[in-house]
């Protein structure tokens, strides 16, 4: 490693793993372990590894995660752009494992960017329940709803938020809450020479103030008898176990749950039992650590209030989030009528909200050109709570209202926008569509020139034949591009020509 490593550091890194210290700091010679995680959203673990270009081998602790070999360029692949799998560091898929989340449940991704994690709860919620992700940064949140997008993740809400606010606005409301977070990175010492640099002795002690208030604050944010995972990739004992065991002796209602699933994980330092350190010279992986905390069920300090609030939280039973009562087409169609007559403005200064009210036409013409696109593109409405932002239209897995207040960059699912009374569909709603949804789709072979040509945002010569239709659905108009099956965008087909809608900002380079 070029860079070299504080002295402050190693010396502590000694005094805490003694014998060890050796192998440990032998680790620093050698190259980062790869891995890629499989989207279970697009695509099922066997068929991917059936498709695969790239030799993966299985890691330990997550059934989705595969090591890639050296030299491996997994972002370049056609693949990569149809969101199958997720670039990640092996060791930073131990948390959510952790997390138990099922399909169904509330789920809130407090310290979220770029969205690593945030995928793949979205993955173990299969599209049912919610997904709030967050972060504190508001550049940081441009990737992390990218991500959300490119992984087709329906049931997600993204907020730039402070975490009080957020258990302000839903307190004792999620089952299931990781904090992954803000730290000194120095697990990350190996893989990101930047995290050496920004690094000083009172490092870890900055963080720990900052991490101690993130997970007080994140607790009043869970249900009743739900579980916390808190996370970081530093190997600072302050940062560490010293922030759980001073969360539980304020926090009597939790406990820790021992981490299981692999045998390559050492236990915390101390006496606290259960939480786990993951040590780059004991697995192929960088430094982590990780502890489950549960709530033992009794009433939380902070209840939800018994006002409106009661309507609205009813709105999302739990674990029916896209239940029948969510609304079959028709319904879905009526409330987006009701969302725009309400104005549909964003609360909070975001990037998607711009408060604008709908233009020419009024309501009745933006509902009307959405109707029509829905029976002309997909035949059946998807379901979710629709919230115009003037004429741009989002589903959300939460009732509009739920949102006032917060810093909302993704209000939930983006659909598209009203334009001289044509509704457009987004990008975000083609890459989280499967090919039977839609009614014309056409698949482009990974191992042709043309999924790069498309990806490159270039027009292909597609034969009629080549078209996949449903039953009574018209030639023209919008079709689903995927690639090898799986989704990738939209295009326009007419007359043998598909004209490219792929989005700049999205393009092969
Ligand atoms: C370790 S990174 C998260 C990585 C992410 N979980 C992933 O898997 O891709 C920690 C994140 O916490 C954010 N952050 C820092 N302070 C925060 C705070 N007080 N509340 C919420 N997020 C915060 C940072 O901007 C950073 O993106």
């Amino acid at each position: 490693m070029a860079v070299q490593l504080p002295g402050t550091f190693m010396q502590r890194m000694k005094d805490m793993l003694g014998p060890e210290y050796e192998q440990f700091a032998a680790t620093y010679q050698e190259t980062p372990y790869a891995g890629i995680r499989v989207n279970t959203l697009k695509v099922a673990v066997e068929r991917l590894l059936e498709l695969s270009p790239f030799v993966l081998e299985p890691i330990a602790w997550c059934p989705t995660g595969f090591y890639t070999e050296e030299g491996t360029r997994p972002g370049k692949h056609p693949y990569y752009h149809a969101g199958l799998y997720y670039i990640q560091e092996p060791s930073a898929m131990a948390p959510v494992e952790q997390l138990d989340v099922q399909p169904g449940e509330r789920v809130l991704d407090l310290c979220a960017a770029p969205g690593g994690k945030s995928t793949q709860i979205a993955a173990k919620l299969q599209g049912q329940g919610l997904l709030v992700t967050n972060d504190l940064h508001a550049e940081r949140t441009k990737a992390l709803a990218k991500n959300l997008e490119l992984y087709g993740v329906r049931n997600g809400i993204v907020l730039n938020e402070s975490p009080a606010r957020i258990a302000g606005a839903f307190p004792g409301f999620f089952d299931k809450i990781l904090i992954d977070a803000p730290c000194s990175g120095e697990g990350m010492f190996r893989k990101d020479e930047d995290m050496v640099k920004q690094w000083e002795p009172g490092t870890p002690a900055k963080y720990a103030a900052m991490q101690r208030e993130i997970l007080d604050t994140a607790a009043t944010a869970l249900s009743p008898g739900g579980r916390m995972v808190y996370s970081t990739c530093t190997f600072a004992e302050e940062e560490n176990e010293e922030i759980i065991r001073e969360f539980l002796s304020t926090h009597p209602q939790f406990a820790v749950v021992p981490v299981g699933g692999t045998g390559s994980f050492a236990s915390g330092y101390g006496e606290l039992n259960g939480t786990a350190r993951l040590w780059p010279h004991k697995l192929k992986g960088e430094g982590h650590f990780l502890a489950v905390l549960q709530h033992d069920g009794s009433a939380l300090a902070a209840e939800p209030e018994a006002d409106g609030d009661a309507d609205t939280l009813a709105a999302m039973p739990k674990k029916r989030a896209h239940s029948a009562d969510r609304g079959s087409g028709k319904q879905a169609v009526l409330k987006a009528a009701q969302g725009r007559s309400k104005g549909g403005r964003a609360s909070g200064k975001t990037a998607a909200s711009g408060g604008r009210h709908p233009q020419g036409g009024g309501e009745e013409a933006a509902l009307a050109a959405y109707s029509e696109f829905i029976q002309a593109q997909l035949g059946e409405a998807p379901e979710g709570y629709p919230v115009w932002y003037g004429d741009h239209l989002y589903l959300s897995p939460l009732p509009r209202e739920r949102l006032d207040g917060l810093k909302t960059v993704r209000p939930g699912w983006y659909m598209g926008h009203v334009r001289s009374g044509r509704f457009i569909p987004g990008h975000p709603l083609a890459t989280a569509l499967h090919p039977g949804e839609s009614c014309r789709s056409v698949s482009l072979s990974s191992l042709s020139n043309e999924a790069v040509s498309y990806l490159k945002g270039e027009t292909l010569t597609i034969p009629q034949e080549r078209l996949e239709m449903k039953p009574g659905s018209s030639l023209k108009g919008y079709v689903l591009v995927c690639i090898d099956g799986f989704s990738a965008g939209w295009g326009k087909w007419q007359d043998g020509i598909l004209k490219n809608e792929y989005p700049a900002g999205w393009r092969w380079t």
